[in-house]
């Protein structure tokens, strides 16, 4: 790939992890991502977060350094935003390539700059609203947005063309290819990227929402003409589109998230899973979207983003050595890490003889704020009281929520 023009001496260059790998090792990426690198030019030269050292993938991104045309070793500074091995695991052999790098990251930064690479030398510190002059009317300032998503990040704008280069925020899954602004996307790949931002968010910003807000609050203050993230597409015609959806997206652990339903449901023998469909249609019948998801057949990093953004939650689980099947507790725990708060929430499950699964359920989400109707819960196979109550507490689910995304 040849590195992507932005505007006069700003480029992207973005390498693509693709759909076989597993992104901090754990979650799927059935669409890749892309790493982004950024190069801002004056009379000096300044590359922004580098690439993971993995798969030939720096070498592709040298290729994108020489397709500008730049030596990389004309390169004068090195922005380090967040220190993430996803941008920075080959960043001593780039140093050693380049010696006389110079490099400009927060304090912290420089503590994982050391323990992470063991490089202390040629290290700027800067601090919140530091700048740095390249020359020709390009200057970059630097500002500190902790936890988005590590503690030593940092956003660097470029002020005479207004691009935040603003690391992990705004960041979607999805691979980079050919279509790299959203100006030039269809509205399928809108969509598209509209839903990797969503599972992208999920998986790796969600329990630092907070940090989010308080982030994009900060920002306001900047004149943002280009949002330049280090995944994903590049938001030169609409930035604030994707500002709004973090925005949106870090509120829904407030609640209320969005009026529907995620159904997330487990069964051994077929007995819970009997209750499924009448669930389901009780939600639709209040005219709520529902969306319905196995586990473990589905992975928690797809039953996340569709959590997250449901301000109802109907857990299907049976009872399993005194505690809820297996694969569930693992969903409930990755949601309690994630701080999936604020939900309205239903379980249902069969048990055998002694019951346990709303136990461990209760112990699992006390932090969460979950406000849960009457459980259904019976022994063996459900009869047709059961398969009643899971039409009518579906709809109660429903109304609830109806109620709480009205307010
Ligand atoms: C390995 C195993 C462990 C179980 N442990 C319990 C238990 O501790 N307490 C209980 O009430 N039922 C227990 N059961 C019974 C199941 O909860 C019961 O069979 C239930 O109907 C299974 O629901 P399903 O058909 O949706 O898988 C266990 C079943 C299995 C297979």
């Amino acid at each position: 790939m040849k590195a992507v023009k932005i505007t006069d001496g700003i480029y992207c260059l973005p390498v693509n992890l693709e759909s076989y790998q597993l992104f901090e090792g754990m979650w799927p990426m059935p669409n890749g991502i892309s790493i982004n690198s950024y190069i801002v030019q004056g009379d000096k030269t300044a590359i922004i977060d580098l690439v993971e050292d993995t798969d030939g993938k720096p070498a592709e991104l040298e290729a994108e350094i020489h397709s500008i045309p730049l030596d990389q070793k004309n390169i004068d500074y090195m922005i380090i935003n967040h220190m993430e091995p996803d941008h920075t695991s080959w960043l001593p052999e780039f140093y050693r390539k380049n010696p006389q790098l110079q490099f400009y990251l927060t304090g912290k930064a420089a503590g994982l700059l050391k323990s992470f690479c063991g490089i202390e030398e040629n290290v700027h510190i800067v601090k919140d609203g530091d700048t740095l002059d390249l020359g020709q009317g390009k200057v970059l300032s630097f500002h500190e947005t902790p936890n988005i998503h590590w503690p030593e990040t940092m956003m660097t704008f470029e002020q005479s063309s207004g691009t935040l280069f603003s690391c992990d925020a705004f960041g979607s899954y999805g691979k980079l290819e050919r279509v790299f602004f959203d100006d030039r996307l269809s509205t399928e790949q809108h969509t598209f990227f509209s839903n990797e931002a969503l599972r992208y968010y999920a998986n790796i910003v969600a329990s630092f929402s907070t940090f989010v807000t308080r982030g994009i609050e900060k920002l306001s203050a900047l004149d943002i003409k280009v949002i330049a993230p280090s995944h994903g597409i590049v938001w030169r015609e609409n930035p604030k589109q994707i500002i709004d959806s973090y925005a949106r997206f870090a509120e829904y652990m407030n609640g209320p998230a969005e009026a529907e339903v995620t159904v997330i449901w487990s069964s051994m023998y077929g007995n819970t899973e009997k209750l499924v469909s009448n669930i389901v249609q009780g939600v639709r019948k209040e005219g709520l979207p529902v969306h319905v998801h196995r586990v473990p057949d589905e992975h928690v990093g797809i039953l996340l983003a569709s959590a997250w953004r449901s301000a109802g939650l109907i857990l299907g689980m049976p009872t399993y050595e005194y505690e809820m099947f297996p694969p569930m507790a693992w969903v409930l725990d990755m949601f309690r890490r994630k701080k999936v708060l604020n939900k309205k929430v239903l379980r249902f499950g069969s048990a055998g003889w002694s019951g346990g699964a709303q136990r461990e359920l209760d112990k699992l989400t006390e932090k969460l704020k979950w406000e849960f109707i009457d459980p259904i819960e019976w022994m063996g196979a459900p009869g047709e009281h059961e398969l009643d109550l899971a039409l009518s507490q579906g709809q109660a689910l429903a109304r609830q929520v109806k109620d709480f995304c009205s307010k």
